[in-house]
């Protein structure tokens, strides 16, 4: 089971590990696994300046709420995101189409971490086929714009966007990952993003099927 949130030494292969660790044998996501891979990821923007702390606050808030539902008196229900789904919609535990009594609802959160992971998919693709001379203010800002930035205000765009321009360039970057020479940030990239991508493609045909794309 999940525990509190807490700070560990970042690591980006073993990060990737545990989202690719979140799919069971059915192709279900597991909960736990899911949010830890946050929570390393996190980390790793902690790293990168005050400038992204606001981000971190929400991400962390999110990561937070589904701790708390893992821990709850229901936290069976919350093993898997596809458990969560139907145990939430047969209880009636959703805000469907206004927000209302249920703000902090699995659904709704694991919505907001699911468009998120659709940016790092991106982002992270341009990282492994960028050049050496490739800029991650611009991988990182057009993988937003392809993604999170639609479901944002102009306010929180403008202010991503700042905090965009302050990452620093991609050979630092690849030693912040802490993973070695840049082809093996490359392969292992090669690797862990085909996974990725299955998680998230199975969360968002569940989201697609059951309606919840737009949950406020
Ligand atoms: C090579 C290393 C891998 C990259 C490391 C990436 C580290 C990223 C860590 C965390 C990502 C943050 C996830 C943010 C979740 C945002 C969820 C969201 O959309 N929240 C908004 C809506 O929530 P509600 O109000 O409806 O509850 C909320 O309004 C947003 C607030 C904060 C701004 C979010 C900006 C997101 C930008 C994501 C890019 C992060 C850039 C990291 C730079 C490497």
């Amino acid at each position: 089971m999940a525990d509190s949130v807490e700070e560990k030494k970042f690591c980006l292969t073993e990060v990737l590990d545990v989202f690719k660790s979140c799919l069971t044998e059915n192709k279900e996501v597991l909960v736990d696994q899911y949010v830890a891979g946050w929570r390393g990821l996190v980390k790793f923007m902690n790293s990168l300046g005050s400038i992204f702390s606001f981000i971190s606050k929400d991400a962390v808030s999110k990561i937070q709420i589904m701790i708390n539902h893992r821990n709850g008196n229901n936290g069976a229900e919350y093993v898997t995101i596809q458990s969560m789904v139907k145990y939430e919609l047969d209880n009636k535990l959703v805000d469907l189409t206004k927000s209302g009594n249920f703000p902090e609802s699995g659904c709704r959160t694991i919505l907001r971490l699911h468009r998120a992971l659709r940016w790092l998919e991106l982002f992270l693709e341009r990282l492994r086929t960028s050049t050496e001379d490739g800029k991650t203010s611009v991988m990182c800002a057009d993988a937003y714009n392809e993604s999170l930035a639609h479901h944002h205000s102009w306010l929180i765009r403008a202010a991503a966007g700042m905090a965009f321009c302050t990452l620093p360039g991609r050979s630092t970057f690849f030693e912040v990952m802490n993973v070695g020479p840049p082809e093996q940030v490359v392969a292992m990239l090669g690797d862990a993003l085909p996974l990725i991508s299955e998680v998230y493609q199975i969360t968002e045909d569940l989201y697609t099927e059951y309606n919840l794309l737009n949950l406020p």
